[in-house]
């Protein structure tokens, strides 16, 4: 494989990366929703925990370091929080 060709593979992968970002928003959209009607805060620190749990094993599986993936999902948890309040 030549240079250009692998960066067009991650061309694409930065692509994807950004369509799930963008999907993993919405559904954070359809959550404060649902907090709305339950009177419930945006922040769910144990939500939040498990989460970043999660992350960290599945970067473990997929053999990333997990402390970067953590760091990844910590701002698409932030993400989602201005989402929500925005939405509210
Ligand atoms: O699960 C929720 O309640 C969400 O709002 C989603 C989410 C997340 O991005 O994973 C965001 C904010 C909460 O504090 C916890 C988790």
């Amino acid at each position: 494989m030549d240079l250009e060709e692998l960066r067009e593979e991650i061309r694409d992968i930065d692509r994807e990366i950004v369509e799930q970002i963008a999907q993993r928003t919405y559904v954070a959209d359809s959550i404060a929703a649902v907090k709305r009607e339950r009177g419930l805060p945006t922040t769910d620190e144990s939500q939040e925990q498990a989460v970043m749990e999660r992350a960290g094993e599945n970067a473990e599986q997929f053999d990333v370091d997990a402390n970067l993936v953590k760091a990844i999902f910590r701002l698409l948890i932030e993400l989602n929080k201005v989402e929500q309040r925005e939405s509210r």
